[in-house]
């Protein structure tokens, strides 16, 4: 394993924005990228040719300034009282995203949410083709999910050069997250998504992104609580202290989405 390790990508570290690599495009654009195409697609899908940038911005639940902003990066300035053309759009952000190319991708623990994540559709339609499913577990081994065998993790390595993988998602108990990314690592993986509950370390040059729905909900709940909060003080004038940055305690920088609040 390499040496130097860094820790995972920061979406929005402080001290500036980050621009990603290539067209100089700042890292919180191209999280925001996503939520328009979701948005557009879905114009497309309704055949509806044109949308202002408010319509839009509106059904990716993004402020319209950003939007415009963010378009600018991409030369997509819109036509004035017509808006934006929909399917040039959807053509330029999944170009943007390197969505034009067929992505293979391995997911490493097939598990309660490894099977879910196979089984979801939505992958394939936007050009993630899942290369291989991976488990340690020879109980396991052998089963067809989705329409694939489960290969054992020995056979990770072979997977991932024959197939020319470059993104691993890893769906494995927390404790074997980070034995797992390295391996994937050495193997050629540049990029991982990691659903486990552990900050995992990575050489430089590798990209991590961490999905965890209970620091979501904990937002949430933090948001909630706000909310509790203000009607109390709705109605006696004072706001009672709340104990809720203890709740939010555990929320690191890399593990925020922060579409909205991150610098653009
Ligand atoms: N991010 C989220 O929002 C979210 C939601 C649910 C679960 N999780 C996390 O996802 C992970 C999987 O959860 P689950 O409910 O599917 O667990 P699970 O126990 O059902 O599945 C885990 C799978 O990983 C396999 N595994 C164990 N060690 C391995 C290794 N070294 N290499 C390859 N495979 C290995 C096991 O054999 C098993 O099939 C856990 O870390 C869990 O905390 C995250």
């Amino acid at each position: 394993m390499a040496t130097g390790r860094s820790t995972q990508h920061n979406p929005n570290p402080a001290g500036g924005t980050r621009r990603s690599r290539g067209r100089g495009i700042p890292d919180a654009t191209v999280a925001r990228l996503p939520l328009y195409l979701r948005a557009l697609t879905a114009l497309s899908e309704r055949s509806v040719p044109t949308v202002s940038s408010e319509e839009l911005a509106a059904a990716a639940g993004v402020n319209s300034a950003k939007l415009r902003k963010d378009f600018s990066y991409l030369g997509s300035y819109g036509t004035r009282g017509v808006g934006y053309d929909v399917e040039y759009l959807v053509y330029q952000i999944s170009r943007e995203l390197g969505l034009t190319q067929d992505w293979p991708v391995v997911i490493v623990g097939i598990g309660n949410l490894g099977h879910a994540l196979a089984n979801y559709g939505g992958f394939a339609s936007r050009g993630f083709r899942v290369a291989a499913l991976l488990d340690a577990d020879p109980a396991i081994t052998g089963n067809v999910v989705a329409g694939l065998p489960v290969r054992h993790t020995d056979e990770m390595e072979e997977i991932v050069r024959d197939e020319r993988v470059s993104i691993g998602v890893i769906t494995t108990p927390p404790g074997a997250a980070q034995q797992v990314c390295d391996r994937l690592v050495a193997a050629g993986v540049t990029s991982i998504l990691n659903f486990a509950p552990t900050v995992l370390n990575v050489p430089d040059g590798v990209d991590v992104r961490k999905v965890d729905l209970s620091i979501e909900l904990q937002i949430l709940a933090f948001h909630e609580q706000r909310k509790a909060g203000d009607d109390l003080a709705d109605e006696d004038g004072e706001v009672p202290s709340a104990p809720a940055a203890a709740v939010v305690s555990g929320r690191g920088p890399e593990q925020g989405h922060g579409y909205e609040e991150a610098a653009g």
